[in-house]
């Protein structure tokens, strides 16, 4: 960067900013072929960008964040990736936050051309935030650690997932006593608190699932950090927690949490989504005000 320009701010400053104006919602962008469908779409590369594009449009303003399911686009190939590219372009263009769920973990150097895809500004594929999956050792997300710094992009690394498959790998406990979920939480924590200590909320988040009970994956909620720690939250309304259950769920760091509903807000047609998405916007933004 030259002296004369300014830093982009930090994901978890436009977070803050979110936050603020009291929008938690996070709409996935999940295609399934169920429902392109009930949407009266071909299940296609066309399907999935024209669902996209109109959940881009219906969720500017109302929603903190786009979460694109990028397994729907991929299992399309090529015309997939071109269809997500025109969503993404869409979404920079609303100025919508975008959490790309990639779920990216490899050994250091081939993480690093994850985070080139995903995070690098110019990069078709280019979003404000990636999921990626730490279970080879946090350092080796390294990588994404300069595009986060500098570059205004954030990461939710997986901590405590909706799946009950999880369960027993999550709470496994290492040698120094903390469970796997927890180990997460804290090395997030710490990064935050290292390398933004003073921004409100940090650009390291964790994937936490609100179908679980997460004090029994050694988390604890009540816990206040600076800076406040995201929590990209999965299994509201299909997989079965309820939105309006939010800050009972997330007790002391419900403040950062970004609520994803996919198919609970998707099904049933275009002609609801708008509706919905407003509903849930409302709900969350009331529960973590109560
Ligand atoms: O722990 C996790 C991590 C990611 N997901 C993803 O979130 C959505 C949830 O979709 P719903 O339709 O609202 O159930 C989906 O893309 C998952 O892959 C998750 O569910 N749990």
């Amino acid at each position: 960067m030259n002296a004369d320009q300014v830093p982009a701010p930090s994901f978890g400053a436009r977070l803050a900013a979110e936050f603020a104006a009291g929008r938690h919602l996070c709409v996935g962008i999940d295609p399934h072929p169920g429902l392109l469908a009930e949407w009266g779409l071909p299940d296609s590369a066309e399907g999935a960008e024209r669902m996209g594009r109109d959940v881009v449009a219906a969720s500017a303003g109302v929603a903190a964040a786009l979460k694109p399911q990028i397994s729907f686009y991929e299992r399309f190939g090529s015309a997939g990736f071109a269809a997500l590219e025109r969503v993404l372009a869409d979404a920079r263009a609303a100025g919508v936050l975008v959490v790309g769920d990639v779920k990216r973990g490899d050994i250091g150097s081939t993480f690093a051309a994850y985070a080139d895809a995903w995070l690098a500004s110019g990069s078709p594929l280019e979003v404000d935030a990636m999921t990626v999956a730490p279970y080879m050792g946090f350092e080796t997300l390294s990588g994404a650690f300069p595009y986060v710094r500098e570059h205004g992009k954030g990461l939710f690394v997986l901590a405590a997932t909706s799946n009950p498959e999880a369960r027993a790998v999550q709470t496994a406990v290492r040698g120094d006593g903390q469970t796997l979920a927890a180990s997460m939480v804290a090395a997030a924590n710490e990064w935050n608190a290292r390398e933004h200590a003073a921004d409100p909320v940090g650009s390291v988040g964790v994937v936490l699932g609100a179908t679980l009970a997460l004090d029994e994956f050694g988390i604890d909620t009540a816990a206040r950090v600076s800076p406040a720690l995201p929590v990209l939250a999965p299994g509201f309304g299909h997989q079965g927690a309820r939105i309006e259950d939010a800050a009972e769920i997330f007790g002391g760091i419900g403040h950062a949490v970004l609520a994803n509903e996919s198919r609970s807000i998707l099904g049933g047609g275009s002609e609801l989504l708008a509706g919905r998405i407003r509903e849930r916007a409302t709900l969350i933004a009331e529960a973590l005000r109560a």
